[in-house]
């Protein structure tokens, strides 16, 4: 795209979206007039100012949700997924703002956020082909002394908050399920992504979906903010997509009112290539498993752990293919790696890499800051650091490989499962019972067997260990947002 054409496109978008809080169905502004800077990571520049919710707008959500919450609930399960069907098209229509928006806001290259609107926008799909599916069961019980009924129930206002680095995805992740549920919903979006979640509320609106049903409050003080809404005890779920720090501190918070919890935490992605495996396809998952959101992804391969027998020829490969990543705006024609989000990540980024040659990595490619505005880092290969450094200990959250070797499979076992996370794993071999065994033993929510990417919505995404509770997306993604209730009938035929 041309830069003339962009920045047109950018100013008509900025220009004509909604950029205040949207509560019980209409869009006003926040307390005092407040509002805060969005910047475009690419330049460091600001691209608009949006309402900055305090505690007062974020109690009117949870007002405007509670009130809505009875109505909605009785609304027709048909009516509810159509809705939501009409959510995804409006999306599927507008699929170029939603990349626009995201790229400027979080710094993907383009064709990455118009593969995010695609994926997002199938949540809503699929969550209106859901809520017509809500069932319960009649049976006898074990003496058949009596009958066991059992139904669900939405489970009520849910407060919903959401990280930046798939600033539409994670919202219609959440969202998608909640209102196929029949649940209202106040969600804060990241305070670095905070226009995508503005647009999609302008969708849901279009889409037909009633007063106080979706409430948006962005804002620069998230725990000011959401923290009185999780004592409140209208509040009925917190559904949290974030770091293990935060996640953490708010299962505490949501202790008091002992709220149904959802927590989408943070990873630490073993990458395992087994001396059997397809190195050309393990090279092309690689690329993919750690350069998806230029690295700014929970699933992102974190610790790339190769067999001895393969270690030379994957690495030569791998790096041959890194070599060709191109940095840029992801704006500009041909970027295959944007900017990193903030100058606090890339700074993160950097100190990782220097930690990791402290820990005797071999820098093989990039490693380096470039000159020039924007938070660029480039796609980085390192090997040899040892098991201390603290990119194997913790989430890089960017561009960077760090390769280290394994003997066998009890080693590389032992070493992919040494952290306290269990998001996700990846698994590279053509041996069938090698692959279902690392299904058994990887202490892991999800496994890429052969596979770089498999964020999918008809797959329960989520993790163990301090990757989180319960799972998004799938069969059961919606009974996150479902209570279950248990009637117990006399005998009928006594
Ligand atoms: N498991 C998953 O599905 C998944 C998906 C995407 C991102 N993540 C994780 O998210 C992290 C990156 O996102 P991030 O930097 O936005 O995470 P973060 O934890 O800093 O913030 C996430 C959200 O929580 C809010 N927040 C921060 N402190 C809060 C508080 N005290 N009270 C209420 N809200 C608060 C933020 O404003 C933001 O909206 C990474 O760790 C990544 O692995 C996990
Ligand atoms: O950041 C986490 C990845 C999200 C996804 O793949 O759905």
């Amino acid at each position: 795209m041309t830069d003339q054409l962009t920045a047109r496109r950018q100013d008509e978008l900025l220009r004509t979206m909604h950029t205040d809080l949207y509560i019980d169905g209409a869009w006003r502004e926040a307390t005092g007039g407040r509002r805060f800077a969005v910047e475009n990571p690419a330049t460091g520049e600001e691209l608009t100012t949006v309402a900055d919710a305090d505690p007062a707008d974020a109690m009117a959500a949870l007002d405007a949700a509670d009130r809505a919450q009875a109505g909605w609930a009785r609304t027709a399960p048909r009516e509810r997924g159509e809705i939501l069907r009409r959510a995804f098209e409006l999306i599927t229509a507008r699929a170029d703002d939603f990349a626009l928006l995201m790229t400027l806001e979080m710094g993907k290259p383009l064709a990455e956020s118009k593969g995010e609107a695609t994926y997002g926008a199938e949540f809503f799909r699929w969550f209106s082909e859901e809520a017509v599916r809500i069932a319960g069961r009649y049976s006898a019980a074990t003496d058949n002394k009596s009958r066991v009924l059992v139904t669900k129930r939405p489970v009520g206002p849910s407060i919903l908050i959401t990280p930046w680095n798939f600033p539409l995805a994670m919202g219609t992740r959440k969202i998608g399920p909640a209102l196929a549920a029949g649940c209202t919903v106040v969600l804060k979006p990241a305070q670095l992504t905070p226009l995508t979640a503005l647009l999609l509320a302008q969708v849901l609106e279009e889409a037909g979906v009633p007063a106080g049903v979706v409430n948006l409050v962005p804002t620069t003080r998230a725990g000011d903010t959401t923290g009185p809404l999780l004592q409140d005890p209208r509040a009925r779920k917190l559904s949290f997509t974030g770091s293990t720090g935060v996640g953490r501190a708010l299962l505490a918070d949501a202790s008091g009112q002992v709220l149904r919890t959802s927590m989408e935490l943070g990873g630490n992605a073993p990458f395992l290539v087994f001396e059997d495996a397809d190195v050309d396809a393990a090279v092309a998952g690689a690329m993919a498993a750690k350069f998806r959101n230029g690295g700014e992804a929970c699933t992102a391969a974190n610790r790339f752990l190769v067999h001895e027998a393969v270690a030379e020829e994957f690495t030569a490969k791998l790096v041959e293919k890194v070599r060709a990543v191109r940095l840029g705006p992801g704006t500009d024609d041909g970027v295959t790696l944007g900017p990193l989000v903030e100058e606090k990540a890339r700074d993160k980024v950097q100190a990782f890499v220097a930690d990791a040659v402290a820990h005797g990595a071999a820098v093989l490619l990039g490693g380096e800051v470039p000159e020039g505005p924007g938070w660029f880092y480039p796609a980085t290969v390192l090997t040899g650091a040892g098991p201390q450094a603290r990119l194997h200990r913790e989430e890089i959250f960017g561009p960077v490989v760090s390769i280290t070797t394994f003997a066998d499979e009890a080693e590389a076992v032992r070493l992919a499962n040494d952290t306290e996370f269990g998001l996700i794993s990846f698994a590279f071999t053509t041996d069938l019972a090698r692959g279902l065994r690392m299904a058994e033993v990887l202490e892991t929510g999800m496994l890429g067997l052969n596979s770089g990417v498999i964020s999918n919505p008809a797959a329960p995404f989520g993790g163990v260990k301090q990757s989180g509770i319960g799972r998004e997306g799938a069969h059961e993604g919606i009974e996150e947002y479902l209570e279950t209730v248990y009637v117990g009938i006399a005998d009928p035929l006594a």
